[in-house]
């Protein structure tokens, strides 16, 4: 069995909970409250600027520039039509200049950024892809196990989902599972066991942001 699915199976309860979040099907049916909307995008625009540092911290440890490219050319995206998506988003649900730069974070979005930073710092690719990994599969599986309509959604949720699906997210995701397969496979016992630990972390952390989002 693949490492990164061993690693999710290690623990399927959280998985499981953070990829048939309600929140994720409201999204995709269109009955997502907007205000739930506002708080989420608030919180997670603050969630990407550390998944850059992240990432750019990745790009540097990874071996070879063969393993670094795929992922400098998925920044790019991010950079490029994923922050875009944000700002039109912004504009039209009315989410104020003050919430859009300096938010009060919520527990999970405080979290998941200390959890990035202590994977930067620890200097360990490993580490790193684990949270990365966690961080672009949970929401590939999110897409794929949602209900869709018929009738067409506002951008904000359309684009959302579109920007996780897809052959071209698929092979980001696969990237960064064969990274965290091939770094996990060199770990010794107490390499293998912090891996572990960053990635079930991760998995809670996306579940907690979700509920967050539910909890005010
Ligand atoms: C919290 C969180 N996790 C993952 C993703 C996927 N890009 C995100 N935008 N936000």
């Amino acid at each position: 069995m693949r490492p990164s699915e061993m690693l999710k199976d290690s623990c399927s309860l959280e998985w499981q909970a953070a990829t048939n979040h309600v929140f994720c099907q409201e999204l995709t049916l269109g009955s997502l409250s907007l205000d739930k909307m506002r708080i989420y995008l608030a919180q997670d625009y603050t969630f990407i600027d550390n998944f850059v540092r992240l990432a750019a911290s990745a790009i540097h440890h990874a071996p070879t520039l063969a393993d670094r490219l795929p992922l400098a050319a998925f920044l790019g995206i991010i950079a490029g039509p994923e922050n875009t998506y944000f700002q039109r988003s912004f504009d039209s649900l009315n989410v104020s200049k003050e919430e859009q730069e300096t938010p009060s974070l919520l527990a999970p979005t405080a979290g998941f950024q200390a959890l990035m930073l202590k994977a930067a710092q620890s200097g360990s690719y490993a580490n790193m892809v684990a949270v990365l990994t966690v961080a672009e599969w949970v929401y590939l599986s999110w897409t794929q196990n949602t209900d869709r309509i018929d009738s067409p959604l506002p951008f904000y949720f359309q684009e959302w989902i579109n920007l996780h699906e897809g052959e071209y997210f698929e092979s980001v995701v696969e990237h960064l599972r064969t990274q965290l397969d091939r770094a996990y496979d060199a770990a010794d016992g107490a390499e293998k066991a912090t891996i572990a630990d960053y990635f079930k972390q991760a998995v809670t952390l996306e579940k907690q942001f979700f509920d967050a989002c539910y909890d005010i």
